[in-house]
């Protein structure tokens, strides 16, 4: 759930932070901290090859965008659109900055384009309303110039809306065109609206997750009371930011300086990590091989904490037998595989759903090979994780729960993710990660740990989970996490709070919002 999938791997052209409209309404509410705004820092094209090329990149944007509507993902969507429909380099750049912008920023443009067309949202058809939000995207979020952005739009609504539809989108496209976003969010986000009711425009979030995150920031003790509403407001425009292209060297079978070579920098948060600043990973030898791969900083910092905790294990016991719980589809797995081998451990990868443990399986391929080279076990298996306590009791030193969750630390990397999730998930979720969990410290032999770890931070995803189960039973005890995490210089990772468990952020570690809490089987 948490790694790195989808178009913005490669040929993205930048992020969501760009030159500024907003600072002047920054700077009239005093002690706001100013903003970078959203507009894209990219052109891509004059403004005249534009209206001549855009159309096939507009209509598979809109292709794209009624597919999510319908229920696709949007990073399994848009690959297979720019396929059949041959847009490759700076075009798709474009289309998938216009899909990803217009569904993040939805919760800001819905609100302006229900005010420009003088009517609510419900009474506008969705599929217009999906143009809408491309054309407020081109002319707010993106630089492509007003008469442009406000051509193209109604010639995309004539061509997938019909030609009424287009008299309409093209009324609202030069209302839209009239004001700048400043202008727009002062009528849209009135003064003396609530902070959380602010930012969820300004910020694009359902209120109830920018409420999340505050509790969260103050929970997890990222954020004082004095910082939290300027700390959120950092975390919230950090998911509205393309995230960086992060890889890992699977150790063992690659390293960093291979990926260095391959025109990646060194990553100085993982030591097994590297950035890559533009290009397309899957070009790179070690990734196309399965020995590395593209995945987040935070999912492995996770992993390398786990393989470093000292247990206490019996030597009459052989190798150290190792669980990743919920494996699917591979990305931790992949990581943990490459340290067992290289701590002569057997791993054990359990998932529930078939496909998924088959992308596991094609994920440790490569450690597999090694593994029966050096009489090592590396099993992948498809399973309920719950029923691992019963079926095997105390049979391993160090289990990873990777629990099912809403995401809400990886909102970058899934653009509709945000307005899918609903509060109500957290009640089923929460079960299912208590009896994941239960299970897990189950399966624990004495003096073992378990990691348990979300790419969340919302609160009823970590540590009330955790805290429920420490009080309910007297078998474990949760360790300090933070000295298990460390950079690549050695140092411990910085701003991990007080302890014990451990919150990663998009905005200080630039990195997924990953949870890890380490939990100590007693002896
Ligand atoms: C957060 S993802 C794991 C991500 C994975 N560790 C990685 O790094 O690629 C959670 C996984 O748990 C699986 N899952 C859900 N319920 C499960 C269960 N009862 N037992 C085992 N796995 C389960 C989901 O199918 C999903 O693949």
């Amino acid at each position: 759930m948490s790694e790195q999938s989808g178009p913005e791997r490669g040929g993205r052209s930048g992020g969501q932070r760009g030159g500024g409209q907003r600072g002047g309404r920054d700077g009239q509410r005093g002690g706001r901290r100013q903003q970078g705004g959203r507009r894209q820092e990219y052109s891509a094209q004059r403004p005249s090859e534009r209206s001549r090329t855009s159309d096939p990149q507009r209509l598979a944007a809109y292709t794209v965008m009624r597919a999510v509507a319908e229920g696709a993902y949007a990073n399994l969507e848009l690959p297979k659109v720019l396929r059949e429909k041959r847009i490759h380099g700076r075009d798709a750049a474009f289309t998938t900055e216009l899909v990803y912008g217009a569904i993040r920023l939805q919760g800001l443009y819905d609100p302006i384009i229900a005010s420009a067309a003088g009517r609510p949202l419900s009474k506008i058809d969705a599929n217009v309303l999906d143009t809408l939000r491309l054309g407020a995207h081109q002319l707010l979020g993106m630089r492509v110039p007003a008469h442009a952005a406000a051509d193209e739009t109604v010639g995309l609504a004539r061509r997938v809306n019909g030609a009424g539809a287009a008299g309409f989108v093209n009324a609202v496209m030069r209302r839209v065109s009239e004001r700048p976003l400043d202008e727009w969010l002062r009528i849209v986000v009135p003064e003396g609206t609530a902070t959380s009711a602010r930012l969820a425009v300004e910020q694009s979030h359902p209120e109830w997750v920018v409420k999340a995150m505050r509790a969260a920031l103050l929970g997890h003790r990222a954020s004082t009371p004095d910082s939290v509403d300027t700390d959120l407001e950092r975390l919230l425009e950090a998911d509205n930011a393309a995230p960086k292209v992060s890889l890992v060297a699977r150790p063992g079978l690659a390293d960093v300086e291979e990926l260095v070579e391959a025109g990646a920098e060194r990553s100085p948060l993982s030591p097994v990590g590297a950035v890559l600043a533009g290009g397309d990973p899957g070009g790179i030898p070690a990734v196309r091989e399965g020995r590395a791969a593209v995945q987040d900083e935070g999912s492995q910092l996770v992993a390398l904490a786990l393989a470093a905790v000292p247990v206490e294990s019996d030597d009459r016991a052989g190798a150290e037998q190792w669980l990743d719980l919920c494996a699917g589809p591979g990305g931790k797995a992949g990581l943990l595989a490459a340290l067992a081998l290289q701590a002569g451990a057997d791993l054990t990868a359990n998932e529930v759903s078939r496909h998924r443990a088959d992308l596991v399986r094609q994920t440790l391929r490569p450690a597999a090979e090694r593994a029966a080279e050096q009489g090592r076990s590396l099993e992948v298996r498809t399973g309920d994780g719950r029923t691992v306590g019963e079926d095997e009791p105390g049979r391993y030193q160090r289990v990873l729960v990777d629990a099912p969750c809403t995401g809400l630390g990886a909102l970058r990397r899934r653009p509709e993710a945000r307005w899918r999730r609903q509060p109500g998930d957290l009640a089923d979720l929460g079960r299912l990660q208590r009896e994941l969990l239960a299970a897990a410290i189950d399966a624990t032999a004495p003096g073992g740990v378990v990691a348990y770890a979300t790419c969340s931070p919302h609160l009823a995803e970590t540590q009330f989970v955790v805290s429920d189960t420490t009080k309910r039973r007297d078998d474990v005890e949760v360790l300090d996490a933070r000295p298990f995490l460390r950079d690549t210089s050695g140092e411990p990772v910085g701003d991990l709070g007080d302890g014990p468990t451990v919150q990663l952020w998009p905005h200080l570690h630039g990195t997924d919002g990953m949870f890890l809490a380490l939990l100590r089987k007693r002896g």
